[in-house]
This record gives C-alpha cells, structure tokens and sequence, in this order.
C-alpha cells in the first residue's frame, strides 16, 4: 500500500499550478480571480468590523456617554457594515461562480475536443468505467478545487496579510501575537492535516476508483453474472470493497472531528489572547471601549480559516483529476486544419503497429479510385477494423503514409462529411427520429428526409409511427429490429452525402435473407460512391469491383472478383468452404 500511496501522491504545488489543465486558466482569467478575492477580503474584513464596531458600541453604551450622539456613527457603522456584509458576499458570490462558470465551461470545451478527436486511441486505452469517471468527475473534481480549495486558501492569505499590517499599525506585540495564531491556523494545522491524511485518502481514493471502475465493469456484464449463476459472488466482491472504503472513511471522519475540537481550542484561546492583550494595554479613558471591540473581531475569522485545513487535505483527492486529465493526449485541433478535397484514397508503405508493440500493417500499399467499390476480406484479427481507423484518420500510420489528394485523414478537419461508417449495431441515440436520421446533416429538410427514408425502404413504417419523423426513440432504438437499424444508418449516411462509405461487418448479425436485401440495397443506394466493404462472407462479392485479402499485415490477394474465382485457387477455395461447398 505504501508503494500504492507514493505513485498516486502528487505535491500540492503540481496538483494547483504545474497541470495544462487549471494553470492556462488562472493566467487567463486573473483578474476575475484577482477581483473575486478581493471581494472575499472585503466580506471578511465587513465581518470583522462588524463585531468591532458593535463590540464598541456595546462598551460605549455600558458606560454611559453623555450623548447619544457619542454613539451615533459607531451605530452608522454597525448599520454599514452589518448591511455591506452580505451584499459584498453576495457579489463575490455572483463574480466567483460567474468565473468558475466560465472556466468550466472552456475546460468542457477542451476535454470534449480532446476525447472526440481522439475517442479511437482513448477508448483503446482506458476502461469505460475511467471514461465516465473523467466525464463525470473530473470536471466536477476540478470545480470544487477551485470553489473550495484556490479560493479560501487565497481570501485566507490575504485576509491575514491585510490583518497584521494593521495590527502592526496599533501595536507589535498585538501583531507578533496574531502571526503566532495565524501562522497555527494558516500553515501548521493544514499542513499537518496533510501530512497526517495524506496515506489514507489516497488510499480511499484508490478504493473509491477501484470501485468505480470494477462496478461499472460489473454492471455493464451484469446479465453474465446472472446467467453463470454467480450473483452472490458479484455481491460478495462489491460488499468486501466497499467494507474496505467505509473503513479508511471512518478514520478519516474520526482525525476531522478531533481536527475540529483542536480548531475550536485554538479559537478560543485566540479570543482570551486578544481579551488579555487588551486588558493590559487598553486600560484607560477611551482605550477602554476597545477590549470588546478587538475581542469580538476574532470571531468572524473562524468562517475564514475554518475551511482551510479540509481544503488542503482534498487537494489530494483531486490529483487523481488532474492527473487523468493531464495524461488524455493533446487535442489536435491545430493539427487537424486541412481539408479533403479529392475522393481518391492512397496508401503507401504503411506500417501500423499498436502501443503494446503488436504490429498489424507492414509496408501496406493500396489505392482506391473515386467510385470503386472494395471488398477486404482476412482472418479475424487480421487488421481490417484497424484499417478502417486509419483510413478515418482516428488511428495514424506507425510510417508511411494514408492520404485522400494529398491530405492525411488524421490532418484533415473534414473527415466526418466526407467518410461515412455503417458497422454492426449502428448507435440510435435517445432522441426524435428526425435528430437520429440528421446527425450528420442537422438542416435537412422533411422533405429530403422523407426522400431518403424511402430509398432505404422505412418510409411506411415511419409513417405508421404516431409521431412519425417527432417519434421519440427510446435509448439504444430498441424497438426497431436490426435490420430496421441498418437501414436508418443507411439513411444518415446518404443524408450526410459523404463519398467514402466504409462498411464494417454491417450485415453479420442479420439471417441471410435480410442480410442479402440489405446488401443489395446498400450497394444499389450507394452507387456512385467509394465503398470499403470489411466482411467475413463472400455473400454479394460478385456485384463488387475489387477484393482484396489481407494476411500478415499485407495484401495477399488482390483482383476482380471473377478473374479470381476463375483463376486464384487460393480463392476459389475461400469462395467454395464460405459457400458450404
Ligand atoms: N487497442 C489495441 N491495442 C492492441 N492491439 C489491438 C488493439 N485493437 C486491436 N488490436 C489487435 O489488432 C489486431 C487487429 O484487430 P482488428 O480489430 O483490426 O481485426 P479485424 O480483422 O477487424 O478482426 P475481426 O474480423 O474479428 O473484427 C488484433 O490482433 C487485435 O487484437
């Protein structure tokens, strides 16, 4: 655990400054920043002249001025203070949050770029249960550093610093003394927090990940666990790690509480420490008026350090945050800055090769002509998938080189309206019909859209939906049938107009009925267009112009497909055992 501990434990100064997360922000919106503590101080400050003013003129009263006039601007200002208290906090408030508000929504912006341009290596590298712990969490994560942690620990520095120079301007000793009590509550008390937390919450926090994760992943196989008949196993496992996360949360509960009672000690001997300091230097005529004053002031400053010691320690738990954040590669907006303009696919001498190290392609060379219809065919495992990736540019050649003109697709700032992908369960999206169909092309007009359902065959069963086109499609589309859902993603595609149409196994899940009508609407529809058709089945080949037959990481086979059947035994033989014969 100790070595868990120092891999996850990440120093407070790279967790708040040193991260291309929160620190471009702060720079770039440091007046905002700089405005709202000064608001903070002004609040605090209203507090403490608050107390100050009543505590006068509670002493003021007790000994009997001759004139009630003697107490009249003392009681202006409790007024003043007393109503400038809440409507400065109120003003904090709104600018804080207005700042926090900006920001976070720029870091959804960035975090959004960085997952979508990168969704293909990102979804390779993590589990989907640290997916939606970033999208969940961390922007949350990184929200609260900033109300609950840059904040306070900013209002509180200076808040103190405004408060020794002016005891310093009334006396050295009362200053010396503050900076004694200051120093405890500012520095020593969270510092130690950390130092005495530190190992625990990183523990917890591990846990808490684990959990997350583990669970997320558990839930989404649920129905195995069900189906093998190990429900009590999946119980048992999450109630064993939540044990183990409710048990360090205890001991940190326990430390906050005495935390606590040592905080409201170090309160109280504060406030008999300024009752003293006044006592033996106020001790006479007007001076007098002040022992109240000066001791009623500590108080609001507990609203000010209170928060500070639990604010340093939850640092802690946002370096998991920033440190996810921080390893989510750079977005490549600036990269991606051309545009497809030809429709004629190239590569040449492309090599791919995974991180792990797994090689997939080895000086690959193909090119695709505007129009040509390909059929690529290969073991399981062999690269296909892989090859569509890098032809969408989601994935980039380890070397050598994919373009479409002279414009790489991972460069390019066009790619989705030029390349469309139809694979095995097209995504339907909890929304209308109408937004599912224009994903792709949001202006479409009814018209075009009635259109197109017709050319994929849906127009009657549209029409037969109560809602028709403003039907409400529940989540994942389960009430339409597979081959229903292929058809709606032929229709966004031919919507989309895009030119390449990349075909991934789209058919395999369909019996072979439905599955021959589909291809054949497939290629009548999209006639004209480039089609990358991946497959296992041989079924339909004959209507392509062109099949290739990866193996090793090249091209094996390549030709028309009845020159081949006629003259390649290889895949003549491939033709005959997918045919049953
Ligand atoms: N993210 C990844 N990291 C490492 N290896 C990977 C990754 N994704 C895929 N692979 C490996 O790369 C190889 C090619 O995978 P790919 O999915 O492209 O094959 P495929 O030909 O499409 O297979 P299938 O026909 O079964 O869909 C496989 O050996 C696979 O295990």
């Amino acid at each position: 655990m100790d070595k868990l501990n120092d891999k996850n434990k990440m120093k407070i100064r790279d967790i708040l400054f040193s991260n291309n997360w929160i620190t471009p922000y702060l720079k770039k919106y440091k007046s905002g920043l700089i405005l709202a503590v000064f608001l903070g101080v002004i609040t605090m400050l209203c507090a403490g002249l608050l107390m100050f003013s009543s505590g006068y003129v509670i002493s003021k009263s007790a000994r009997k001025p001759e004139n009630i006039l003697m107490i009249y601007v003392p009681v202006l200002m409790v007024r003043v203070f007393g109503i400038g208290r809440p409507v400065i906090r109120y003003v904090e408030r709104l600018t804080s949050h207005n700042w926090i508000l900006k920001i976070t929504s720029e870091l959804r912006k960035k975090l959004y770029l960085r997952l979508e341009k990168n969704s293909v290596s990102i979804a390779n590298r993590l589990k989907i249960g640290d997916l939606l712990g970033i999208l969940n969490e961390d922007l949350a994560s990184l929200q609260n550093l900033y109300l609950r942690t840059i904040f306070p620990v900013l209002i509180a520095g200076a808040l103190s610093i405004a408060l020794l120079i002016s005891a310093s301007v009334v006396s050295l000793s009362l200053a010396f003394g503050l900076a004694i009590f200051l120093g405890i509550l500012l520095i020593l008390i969270p510092f130690l927090s950390f130092k005495w937390t530190v190992n625990d919450d990183t523990r917890l926090k591990h846990y808490r990940n684990q959990l997350f994760s583990d669970l997320t992943e558990d839930i989404l196989g649920l129905q195995d666990w069900t189906l093998s008949g190990r429900k009590d196993d999946f119980l048992k496992n999450y109630l064993e790690a939540e044990k183990n996360t409710r048990s360090v949360q205890k001991g940190l509960f326990s430390f906050a509480r005495k935390r606590g009672l040592l905080l409201q000690f170090i309160y109280a001997t504060l406030v008999v420490f300024l009752l003293i300091w006044s006592g033996l230097h106020l001790t006479s005529g007007e001076s007098l008026n002040y022992i109240a004053a000066i001791s009623l002031m500590a108080f609001p400053l507990f609203d000010a350090y209170g928060p500070l010691s639990e604010a340093i320690v939850e640092t802690q738990r946002y370096a998991d945050s920033v440190k996810r954040l921080n390893q989510l590669p750079d977005s490549d907006e600036t990269i991606r800055n051309q545009a497809i303009v030809s429709d004629d696919l190239s590569i040449r001498d492309m090599s791919f090769s995974f991180e792990d190290g797994q090689v997939v392609f080895k000086n690959l060379n193909l090119e695709i002509n505007k129009g040509e219809h390909l059929v690529i065919l290969g073991r399981s495992g062999v690269g296909k998938s892989t090859l569509a990736s890098l032809v969408r540019g989601d994935l980039r050649p380890t070397s050598g080189k994919i373009t479409f003109g002279n414009v790489e697709p991972s460069k390019a700032n066009n790619v989705e309206s030029k390349i469309g992908v139809i694979n095995q369960s097209p995504y339907i999206f909890n929304a209308t019909l109408r937004s599912n169909l224009t994903l792709a092309k949001l202006d479409a007009t009814d018209e075009e859209i009635w259109e197109t359902l017709e050319l994929v065959g849906l127009k009657s069963m549209v029409e037969s939906l109560p809602n028709g086109l403003a039907e409400w499609i529940n989540e994942a589309g389960t009430q339409f049938s597979g081959g229903e859902r292929q058809r709606l993603a032929l229709a966004r595609i031919l919507l989309s107009n895009a030119q390449t149409i990349i075909l991934d196994e789209p058919t395999v899940s369909l019996d072979p009925i439905t599955e021959n009508q589909l291809l054949q609407l497939f290629f009548d529809r999209l006639k004209g267009k480039t089609i990358l058709f991946i497959t296992h089945h041989l079924l339909g080949i004959q209507r392509m112009d062109r099949v290739i037959f990866l193996e090793n990481g090249s091209i094996k086979i390549d030709g028309e497909p009845h020159a081949l059947l006629n003259e390649n035994e290889d895949f003549k033989r491939l033709y005959q055992l997918d045919q049953g014969i």
